[in-house]
């Protein structure tokens, strides 16, 4: 059982997106009728690339509106057939994909499209070539794959079978164990994508919203599954229709979609009680750090917003020109070296986040999953914290538990304050860390956090910068432990765009802490002197009512620029956020009442606005 791609998944010519596909490691794909036709090499010349890149070519597709058609259609479309018969015996290519008619000259007389079938398994079978059926999710008369397969069934020809697509079956909710009815031998192949849960027609959904499995909201596993079940051995091939695939880079599409079915393969196989051959997600616990690398220039203003955000140095790495900060249970790793990754990615990227270190329930299974997904390592000096490359190049340094214990007094000379540090703010842990990702990216680092980890994503939300549209993607563990979120726009000007320019690429932006009670950390983080994003009146007025704010609450909230959600249960989640850090990154304290599971989004618009206002002016001249 292969893995493969549709040519139509992947940008550039019909060669470019052949050489990346090879380069991902994929062994077959599919190619797409208007890539071919687009195309200027012959079907020899296409025939030889594939044998030079190892390729083999396992569908042509698609063929169209052939059954139930009047004439003269019908005589038309079986002579183009015919052609296309042709060229796959050119290309070395024994399948073709016919969907369900959507002309609206065809017939949907169901005796019609049986014979019409019959005749062109005739002509298929002449040719060597066999036929798989799909059924369009906005078919004219067949748009269910269990109505494909009943005609299938009628039409009772070896070279006529059904071709399954998830995203036509899963986009109508059609039950995965419909395809348990289907005889093995009649399915003749299987193309896989996921999509967001959209509620918009299906054929507009499909061309423009298709992702890689595990980019998307659609059950795969459990659709995979099945067709593991039936004892189906053919190509699992990805067939996505997507907007910015289409202007992404072809090798990144291609590696990520290699990455996306070895972990569909893998989860497939668990559900149905195979023997893996890969370690299972891996289980995050807990952020136990978060590293800056800090340029000479930016000490004294990053060891001042540390401070200030109620920060303390508690330790000095022995040999190294690295500092331990720590807030409660946040630690801060403040690394001023020059050489090595700290020093170069702060030299690309300026001082910004270059690390962060995850603590895992199984270190060594973690980094062997990631070698089977493709991930790539980094050559970690402490060999009790491996790491992996993140967004960016910034790194995820992997930690088991035990070393969590002991890589703080292992590595660090312990500083004990001199001077009283102020009160405790109170942190409780790392709440969550947000990431800003160039728009062809998005896509990408969310399967790296999914098909990694053992997490789960909330749904997609839409965010309103005063300068254009933010889409924010929340990804958590289950017990809410970890949580990142990524977020990206088109808006050239937006605050997410001005942070990309700023820091040279992706990276990330904020980091939330989580305080036990907001109202006594704004008061100690005043006395700490943070500088706190200013909220307007308005926004309190509103709130005041909305929330049903006591009075002093509603004066606490006000004085100290805290923002407030409520979820559906009426659990609430508070927000104080800092200002910005040379433009790039700040800080934000929540407190989360038990339960509440988003971030805050309502709010979202608000904060925009707001650091919308500390932007430079714009130089004209
Ligand atoms: O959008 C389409 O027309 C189309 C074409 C071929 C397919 O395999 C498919 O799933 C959709
Ligand atoms: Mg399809």
């Amino acid at each position: 059982m292969t893995n493969a791609i549709a040519t139509v998944s992947l940008s550039g010519t019909l060669e470019d997106k052949l050489r990346a596909a090879a380069a991902a490691g994929f062994p077959a794909v599919e190619i797409f009728d208007t890539d071919f036709l687009a195309s200027t090499l012959s079907p020899q010349g296409v025939r030889a690339l594939l044998d030079e890149l190892g390729l083999a070519c396992v569908l042509y597709q698609p063929f169209r509106d052939l059954e139930g058609m009047p004439e003269p259609f019908r005589a038309r479309a079986f002579e183009r057939i015919r052609q296309k018969f042709q060229v796959m015996g050119e290309l070395g290519c024994d399948r073709i994909l016919l969907c369900s008619n959507c002309s609206p000259h065809s017939s949907g007389d169901r005796d019609r499209i049986v014979a019409d079938l019959r005749e062109l398994g005739d002509l298929a079978a002449t040719y060597g070539v066999k036929v798989g059926y799909e059924a369009l999710a906005w078919g004219l008369h067949v748009n269910d794959h269990r109505d494909a397969w009943e005609i299938v069934k009628a039409v009772d020809h070896p070279s006529i079978g059904i071709l399954l697509d998830s995203f036509h079956s899963l986009a109508r909710g059609i039950p995965s164990d419909s395809i348990r009815a289907i005889a093995p031998d009649k399915l003749f192949f299987v193309q896989l994508a996921d999509a967001p849960l959209l509620d918009m027609n299906y054929l507009y959904w499909s061309r423009h919203f298709r992702s890689l499995p595990g980019q998307g909201g659609f059950d795969l596993t459990g659709y995979v599954a099945e067709i593991l079940k039936l004892g189906y051995r053919g190509p699992l091939s990805l067939e996505i229709f997507n907007d910015r695939f289409r202007a992404n880079s072809a090798e990144m599409v291609a590696r990520d979609g290699m990455r996306s079915l070895d972990a569909l393969r893998d989860a497939a196989r668990r559900a149905i009680g195979a023997k893996p051959n890969m370690p299972a997600r891996a289980r995050i616990e807990r952020i136990e750090f978060i590293e800056f690398a800090v340029g000479d220039g930016d000490r004294g203003a990053i060891e001042g917003l540390l401070r200030s955000a109620g920060c303390s140095l508690v330790g000095r790495h022995r040999t190294k020109a690295v500092e331990l900060w720590r807030n409660g249970s946040a630690n801060f790793v403040v690394n001023h070296e020059t050489s090595g990754f700290a020093g170069s990615y702060q030299l690309s990227h300026g001082t910004s986040i270059c690390a962060i270190g995850l603590v895992v329930a199984d270190g060594a299974a973690t980094m062997e999953r990631a070698c089977h997904l493709g991930i790539a390592m980094h050559a970690s000096d402490i060999p009790t914290m491996p790491a992996l490359r993140g967004v960016a190049g910034s790194l995820v340094y992997v930690l088991d538990i035990e070393a969590s214990r002991t890589i703080w007094a292992d590595e660090f000379d312990t500083v004990l304050p001199l001077v009283y540090a102020g009160p405790d703010v109170g942190v409780q842990a790392i709440d969550h860390v947000a990431a800003t990702i160039p728009n062809d990216e998005y896509l990408s680092w969310q399967l790296y956090w999914r098909s990694l980890f053992d997490v789960d994503v909330q749904a997609q939300q839409d965010v309103i910068d005063p300068k254009g549209l933010v889409q924010s993607q929340a990804i958590q563990n289950a017990s809410g432990s970890f949580r990142i979120t990524l977020n990206t726009t088109d808006a050239r000007d937006a605050l997410a765009s001005r942070f990309l320019s700023q820091s040279f690429g992706a990276g990330f932006q904020h980091i939330a802490l989580r305080v036990g009670d907001m109202n006594a950390a704004a008061t100690a983080l005043s006395e700490h002197g943070l500088a706190k994003l200013p909220v307007p009146d308005n926004y309190f007025d509103d709130a005041e009512q909305r929330f049903a704010l006591s009075d002093a609450d509603a004066v606490t909230m006000r004085d100290n620029a805290v923002l407030i959600d409520e979820d559906g249960e009426g659990r609430r989640y508070r927000q104080l956020y800092s200002r910005a850090f040379a433009k790039t990154f700040f800080f934000e304290f929540v407190e989360r009442s038990a339960g509440y599971d988003g971030y805050g989004a309502p709010n979202a618009a608000i904060r925009l606005a707001a650091q919308n206002r500390f932007r430079d002016p714009i130089v004209i001249g």
